[in-house]
């Protein structure tokens, strides 16, 4: 039996309490068994809950209950309107979670999606999970955002800087961190015996020569070489603009992209109700939904006429217990 997955509260503002139960509603008699740590008020008795004393108790309810480990917000919960005075909630949900990874309790983490700005107002100094949770691993540096669909896996090698400072932080070491730990990770928890990774170049027509740009020819080129000199099968610097066509995907099995839009732009516009979002390069397992927190449709938990989709997160957590399944060699 596998390990329960642990949801986190998310922005309680957002659409994650009604994402956490529209994700129970839906998986309830197929699994994968997941617990939410979240504030069961929020729930508004629209579906039924259990509070749970840790993740070991998930299992025997969820049949029957959302299991809840309860995470209490310190200020009203107004949807739609994020108040930072909930930060600290929205954070110990994550603290928690990744404790439960890391002592076996639970499979891997499922994080609701949070806003960074009102995190960074309530003093939170990172820009993202995904910086956040390396930093609570000791791996600081060591992770690597990749966004996951049916039609295309991304990577982006910097991630949440501004584009000026994505371009000026450019080198060939990150370049090779990031696709080493993509190679890896396609073996171990995706199953891909031998990946096939393609390079993005930085600029249009792939610097055309070096007449658009030269950053193909001193830092991704020798990034390349490097790669395939430890027997990777690496291919290109290619043109952006036409590297996730439909006759270039089935070409390779991530694409290793230069900065967060190149990488993101192409798989939310193909697959934005099936993305996920992985953290890799980490001890632990976490994914995401691929959306934010669309305060512009969050509303109370069971009402009828919401337009909320659960499809992302309900990807997420699947993703999390099938990537679990093949670290353990159980891929069932
Ligand atoms: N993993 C994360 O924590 C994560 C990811 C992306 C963005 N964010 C944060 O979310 C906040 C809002 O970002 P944004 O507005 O750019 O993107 P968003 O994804 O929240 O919303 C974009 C549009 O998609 C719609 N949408 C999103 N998810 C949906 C769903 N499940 N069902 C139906 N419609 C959905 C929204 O209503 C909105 O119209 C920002 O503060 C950003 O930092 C967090
Ligand atoms: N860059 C992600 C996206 O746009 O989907 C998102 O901001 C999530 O980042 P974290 O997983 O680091 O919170």
């Amino acid at each position: 039996m596998n390990a329960p997955i642990a949801l986190t509260l998310g922005d309680p503002a957002g659409i994650g309490p009604e994402l956490a139960a529209l994700a129970w509603t839906a998986l309830r008699e197929t699994g994968p068994t997941f617990f939410w740590l979240g504030d069961p008020a929020l729930l508004n008795d629209a579906i039924p809950f259990k509070l749970i004393e840790g993740p070991e108790d998930a299992q025997d309810v969820f049949s029957d209950a959302l299991p809840v480990v309860p995470v209490e917000c310190l200020a009203p919960v107004v949807p739609g309107t994020p108040d930072s005075r909930n930060a600290s909630a929205v954070i110990a949900s994550i603290e928690q979670a990744v404790r439960y990874v890391q002592s076996g309790q639970a499979a891997g983490i499922t994080t609701n999606p949070i806003a960074k700005h009102i995190l960074a107002s309530a003093g939170f100094s990172f820009p993202g999970h995904t910086e956040f949770l390396a930093a609570l691993c000791h791996c600081d540096g060591q992770e690597v955002m990749m966004l996951a669909s049916p039609h295309l896996r991304v990577v982006p090698v910097t991630i949440h800087v501004s584009l000026r400072q994505a371009i000026e932080s450019l080198t060939t070491e990150r370049i090779v961190a990031v696709t080493l730990a993509t190679h890896k990770a396609l073996q171990s928890d995706f199953g891909i015996t031998q990946p096939r990774l393609a390079i993005a170049g930085l600029n249009p027509h792939a610097g055309e020569e070096g007449m658009m740009g030269t950053e193909e020819k001193t830092i991704i080129g020798p990034a390349i070489a490097i790669l395939k000199s430890q027997g990777l099968t690496v291919m290109g610097p290619f043109p952006p603009d036409t590297m996730f066509s439909a006759t270039a995907r089935p070409g390779y099995d991530a694409a290793i992209c230069m900065y967060h839009d190149q990488a993101l732009i192409p798989l939310k516009t193909l697959d934005m109700a099936e993305g996920v979002n992985v953290t890799i390069g980490l001890p632990i397992i976490r994914t995401s939904p691929d959306h934010g927190t669309a305060f512009d449709i969050a509303g109370p938990v069971g009402r009828s006429d919401s337009q909320v989709d659960p499809s992302s997160l309900l990807a997420a957590l699947r993703l999390a217990d099938s990537m679990s399944r093949h670290k353990k060699g159980d891929n069932r």
